[in-house]
């Protein structure tokens, strides 16, 4: 249980990734200022964070089973929260989805929304009312800067975080009133099960409904594209634990965060031409002109990630 001047924080999908390493850090806060709530939807998944935690488990963290596509797991779990006071929320889980969208079933694109989207959804519904009553109280969401620009084949999934982004917008907006903030997460790639589970579905799918065409662009220049991105500028789920930490100890933590400064000139150049026709039109030649040469997309966003743009991302370091 928690301890007087804790913070209780729950933290949904800590099965793997980056919940987890969110979940351990904050528990093994050498000054023991945060007690967590791990929660995941299967808790046979729980022994990597179990042993990750070391004596922390069971001292200043916790497990509790948190399906976030069902309202009743919801419930259940923020009911069996002593007093139902939760100081920070972490809205981690979330899956990926690739593929062009004309071979994509509705289903699984309605699973991406229902566990991306709604399951925050769900999560606000029940913690956000306490917190407005008590005045006090952080919610984050582990974004993507898929959040924040589209990028082809990965649509789907890019309209669930864009979704989000809306959403929390607007709530943060509503939650000043109540002393309430809420911040984005935005990673770029990040070395998790994440890339593996895409990677996997991607090997089971034979993509029905593309056209020949369309399926060599995506099998041999968008995923050769994401393996290099992975492989050259991935970070580490520890990376995104540490920048996360920093927004929730910030004295006024910013809504966007993004963590990784390589992807910053990318969002940035949205921002340098409003019609976004720049934005399409250099992915585009990234993708398909310059994706098939070994890295080149890597060292391009390395070399323009250099100078003031690195200081609008929350370094982990
Ligand atoms: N890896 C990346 O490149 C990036 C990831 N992100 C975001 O980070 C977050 C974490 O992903 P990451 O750690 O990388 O990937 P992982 O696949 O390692 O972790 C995803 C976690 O979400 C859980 N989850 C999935 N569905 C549900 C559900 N219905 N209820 C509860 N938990 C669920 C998984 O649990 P289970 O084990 O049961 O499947 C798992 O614990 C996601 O929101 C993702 O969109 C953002 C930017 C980049
Ligand atoms: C193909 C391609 C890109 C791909 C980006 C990818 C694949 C990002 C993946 C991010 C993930 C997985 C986020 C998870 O939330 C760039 C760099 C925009 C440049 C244009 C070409």
């Amino acid at each position: 249980m928690a301890t007087e001047g804790q913070k209780v924080v729950l933290i949904t999908g800590c099965s793997s990734g980056i919940g987890m390493a969110i979940a351990v850090r904050l528990a093994r806060d050498e000054n023991k200022r945060y007690y967590v709530i791990a929660t995941m939807r299967d808790l046979k998944r729980k022994d990597k964070l179990v042993e990750a935690a070391g004596d922390a488990y069971g001292r200043t963290l916790s497990l509790l089973t948190l399906d976030v596509c069902s309202d009743e797991s919801v419930k259940q779990c923020v009911d069996s929260v002593k007093d139902r006071h939760i100081d920070i929320l972490i809205n981690n889980a979330g899956v990926g989805l690739v593929g062009p969208i004309e071979a994509l079933s509705l289903d699984d694109m309605k699973q991406v929304f229902e566990t991306n989207f709604f399951g925050v959804v769900r999560m606000l519904k029940e913690v956000m009312p306490d917190m407005k009553r008590r005045r006090s109280g952080h919610i984050l969401v582990i974004s993507s800067v898929l959040g924040l620009h589209g990028v082809a084949f990965n649509d789907i999934y890019s309209a669930s975080k864009f979704a989000t982004e809306g959403l929390c917008e607007g709530v943060a907006i509503q939650l000043l009133k109540f002393n309430v903030t809420v911040s984005m997460i935005e990673p770029g790639p990040v070395n998790t099960e994440f890339e593996m589970k895409l990677l996997t579905d991607v090997s089971k799918k034979e993509f029905a409904g593309a056209d020949a065409e369309t399926l060599d662009h995506f099998r041999n220049c968008y995923l050769p594209t994401q393996v290099n991105l992975f492989q050259g500028l991935g970070q580490t789920p520890e990376e995104i634990a540490k920048c996360t930490q920093k927004v929730i100890e910030s004295p006024r933590p910013p809504f966007r965060n993004l963590t990784n400064p390589l992807y910053t000139p990318i969002v940035a150049l949205k921002y340098a031409d409003e019609t976004r026709s720049l934005s399409v039109h250099t992915f585009y030649h990234m993708l398909y002109n310059l994706g098939g040469v070994m890295n080149v997309s890597v060292r391009i966003m390395k070399f323009l990630s250099g100078g003031w743009l690195r200081r609008r991302t929350i370094s982990p370091i």
